[in-house]
């Protein structure tokens, strides 16, 4: 048996399952470069059948990814399984992932099959998706409530229809590690030809146990593992691949296995998952929450100015995350910031150093001291701007007090033109939004909004995310500034951007349909 894991990674599958707005293609790329950064082996893309966007996605990403293997969902349909192959074809290897559930909760109820039509649509699919690739995944939804004897069965026929990767989901995080583990270790023993395949387990997080599921299932022989950057996933969530590398690496003489993972890019990739998806992270999470490594007893202080391993099993460092001891303001030059940005594990490629210093000045100029979460959150700002932005923001007043209505007055760039409006409202941004609805013409709902800080001080950036619908879609908008007002009307003016984009891309879309007919 390998002792080398297989990291798989279905944060823009499963993870976006959780979202409250799809991620933008631009949006699922910097993830996807970010999960290869780090090491994953296996990047599940989508599920290209589900929507013309996941095709896109799924297609892009499959033409950027170099080290990193693109994968793609399909129920054991066909019709699926096609979207998948003609989405990834693109790539010089890719897996088909196809799944259909075991357990006889679903077989019955959601099925309304018996085990037995679902035995043979499992193994038509996969023999389907071995004309395609010869890189073939099978999971058996619901796995964890599956009895063993159909398991077996299924696992068996799987293999040897073709299935090159066979996976078990706890799909509803029902299972405890003892018994999960067992699950695996009567695979092991049970199906005959299971040492054809690699075997997966995807845990969900409901009763709390999903990376202990996963490391059990390792233990018991599982080579794979499946989860999401944080966590994020459907319901509850998957098992953390953060905290599942980082327990295989910390306790590498425990377990004797190996994973391909480059640990330093973590504390980064979380960020940017975390941001991008508008999904904060808890302070107390383990490896990347705010709090992991911070100290804040006598006791335990006393223990880490005396040595360092007295109350840290890993190092800040070992997750990406540096000591700072270079304090950054508007007196600093261009080689400390790029110093900063090299410690937090960026290279020169992934940013531009004269337009990061110029954004970093106008910030040290409003707020002194600069930190890193400032400098990260600055070059996430520069990454969400398409190139070709329809609307831009020019400038903003506002007039705002506790006995008027408050007055917003924008100027905005659309296109060629400049427009300017003005409005009122129940408070600043009702009014800014309101002058920035007369201006575009366009009317959207808003659904969600959220305001936040970027780290700490009444001077902090403030990062205000909407959710927004416009004809059936949702959209997600995201602005930062030192000025809430101001970065609300960003994150507005975000929307309209990716309004516009869709509305490109479906126009495009209908004069080639006509182009074709
Ligand atoms: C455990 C998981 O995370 S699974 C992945 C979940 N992800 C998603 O659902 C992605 C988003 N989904 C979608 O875009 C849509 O649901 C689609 C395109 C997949 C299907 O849409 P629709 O054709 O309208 O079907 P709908 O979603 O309402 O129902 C699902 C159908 O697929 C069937 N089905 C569900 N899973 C499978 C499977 N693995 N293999 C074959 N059929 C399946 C269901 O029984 C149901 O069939 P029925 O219409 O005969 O009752
Ligand atoms: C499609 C499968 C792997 C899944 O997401 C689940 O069972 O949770």
């Amino acid at each position: 048996m390998s002792d080398r894991v297989i990291l798989f990674d279905t944060t823009l599958r499963d993870g976006e399952q959780a979202l409250a707005a799809s991620l933008s293609v631009n949006e699922k790329l910097q993830i996807a470069r970010a999960l290869e950064r780090t090491g994953i082996d296996i990047i599940e893309a989508g599920f290209p059948v589900s929507s013309p966007g996941d095709f896109d996605s799924v297609q892009q990403i499959a033409r950027t990814l170099r080290d990193s293997r693109v994968c793609a969902l399909s129920r054991a349909v066909q019709g699926d399984i096609d979207a998948a192959a003609e989405a990834m074809k693109v790539a010089d290897q890719f897996r088909i992932h196809t799944f259909i559930s075991t357990s006889s909760i679903h077989v019955e109820s959601k099925l309304k099959r018996n085990f037995d039509q679902v035995l043979e649509m499992a193994t038509g699919a996969v023999r389907y998706a071995r004309r395609f690739t010869d890189d073939v995944e099978f999971s058996c939804e619901d796995a964890g409530r599956t009895p063993i004897d159909n398991l077996c069965r299924m696992v068996e026929a799987a293999i040897k229809a073709g299935a090159t990767t066979v996976n078990i989901p706890d799909t509803v995080g029902y299972t405890t590690p003892t018994e999960f583990g067992g699950i695996i270790t009567n695979l092991f023993e049970r199906v005959p030809n299971i040492h054809q395949a690699v075997i997966s387990v995807h845990c969900h997080d409901d009763l709390g146990l999903s990376v202990a599921n996963s490391i059990a299932a390792i233990e018991a022989g599982a080579r794979q593992v499946e989860g999401t950057i944080n966590g994020i996933g459907e319901r509850a969530g998957n098992a953390a691949l953060e905290e599942v590398i980082m327990i295989l690496n910390t306790r590498q003489t425990h377990f004797g296995l190996t994973t391909n993972a480059r640990p330093t890019e973590i504390y980064r990739t979380s960020s940017q998952v975390s941001r991008l998806c508008n999904m904060p992270i808890q302070p107390n999470k383990a490896i990347v929450g705010s709090n992991a490594f911070s100290h804040s007893s006598g006791i335990h202080q006393d223990g880490m100015l005396k040595a360092q391993n007295t109350y840290e099993i890993m190092t800040p460092e070992s997750v990406g995350l540096p000591r700072n001891t270079l304090n950054l303001t508007s007196r600093s030059g261009r080689h400390v910031i790029k110093h900063r940005m090299t410690e937090l594990g960026y290279q020169e490629q992934d940013f531009d150093l004269d337009t990061l210093y110029q954004r970093f000045l106008e910030l040290a100029d409003k707020k002194g001291q600069v930190f890193d979460y400032d400098l990260e959150a600055l070059l996430f700002f520069e990454n969400q701007k398409e190139d070709d932005a329809h609307y831009v923001l020019r400038q903003l007043n506002v007039q705002a007090g506790s006995n008027h209505f408050a007055t917003g007055s924008i100027e905005i760039g659309i296109g060629q033109q400049v427009v300017t409006e003005a409005a009122t409202g129940n408070g600043p941004v009702d009014s800014v939004y309101r002058a920035i609805e007369r201006a575009t013409g366009q009317k959207i709902a808003i659904q969600s909004f959220d305001i936040g800080a970027t780290g700490e001080g009444h001077d902090a950036l403030g990062q205000v995310d909407i959710t927004a619908e416009y004809q059936g879609r949702t959209f997600h908008g995201m602005g930062l500034s030192t000025d809430i007002i101001e970065a609300s009307a960003r994150a507005l003016i975000h929307v309209y951007n990716l309004i516009h984009r869709q509305q490109r891309i479906d126009q495009q879309k209908q004069d080639k349909a006509m182009g074709d007919a």
